[in-house]
């Protein structure tokens, strides 16, 4: 099987899960979703207190390896067992999820455009654009109702951790996109993509290779 790897970074509570479910929930089955959050390393070693003062927003808190393989598997048509990510123990759950090979494969985080081993694997590479105080915001609802976070936390680690790597290693990595999209619920950025995927699709299945 041949497939399409479409990148999508941008900063924490830019939009890019926002995008990348709505493409996924467009397609279907023709679409895998590769979360680089679900490489982030296992922290079972070190205690909860600890956990929490973790530098997540550098590149080297993920495992970056284990997904580039996964993602070289997947283009080759195997099937692979990707980490699942608990956020709110702040390391690796004990489940993994099995993902099979599809025609379009979209990988999505944070970082995905700063290593220069995943940015060669991306066919089309995305940046999804949103302003610091947006993101920040949607960041703060997030953290509170879905990943167990307190007010106090979340503002700590924003400003010790999240902000400065932003834009240090997140930041200029926009300028590795080959399409920078202002915001996930951008409805005319979904229908160019939309457009794209079934242009790709089509020729994939007249060429008989999906
Ligand atoms: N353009 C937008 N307007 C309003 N809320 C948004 C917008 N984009 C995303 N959100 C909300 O912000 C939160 C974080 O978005 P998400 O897509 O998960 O960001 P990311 O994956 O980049 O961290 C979600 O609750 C989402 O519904
Ligand atoms: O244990 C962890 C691991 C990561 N984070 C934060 O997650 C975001 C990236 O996820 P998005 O879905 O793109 O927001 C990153 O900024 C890390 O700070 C965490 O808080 N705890």
């Amino acid at each position: 099987m041949k497939s399409i790897v479409i990148g999508v970074a941008g900063g924490s509570g830019s939009g890019k899960s926002t995008f990348t479910n709505r493409i996924k929930k467009y397609f279907g089955d023709d679409v895998v979703v590769l979360y680089h959050d679900n490489y982030y390393r296992s922290q079972d070693g070190i205690p909860f207190e600890q956990r929490v003062t973790v530098n997540y927003d550098h590149p080297d808190a993920l495992e970056t390896d284990l997904m580039v393989e996964h993602l070289k598997k997947l283009k080759a048509g195997e099937s692979i067992e990707c980490p699942v990510y608990d956020f709110a123990k702040n390391t690796r759950s004990s489940q993994v999820l099995r993902i099979d090979p599809k025609p379009v494969i979209l990988v999505e985080g944070i970082l995905l455009l700063a290593d220069p081993r995943v940015r060669e694997l991306l066919d089309i590479k995305v940046y999804v654009e949103a302003d610091a105080d947006e993101r920040i915001l949607r960041r703060i609802s997030r953290d509170v109702e879905e990943r167990g976070r307190d007010m106090k936390g979340i503002i700590n680690q924003y400003l010790t951790t999240v902000k400065p790597m932003h834009y240090l290693y997140v930041e200029p990595t926009r300028a590795k996109a080959d399409v920078v999209i202002n915001s996930g619920k951008n409805d005319i950025a979904f229908d160019l993509f939309v457009s794209k995927i079934s242009q790709i699709l089509r020729e994939m299945k007249q060429e008989g290779l999906s």
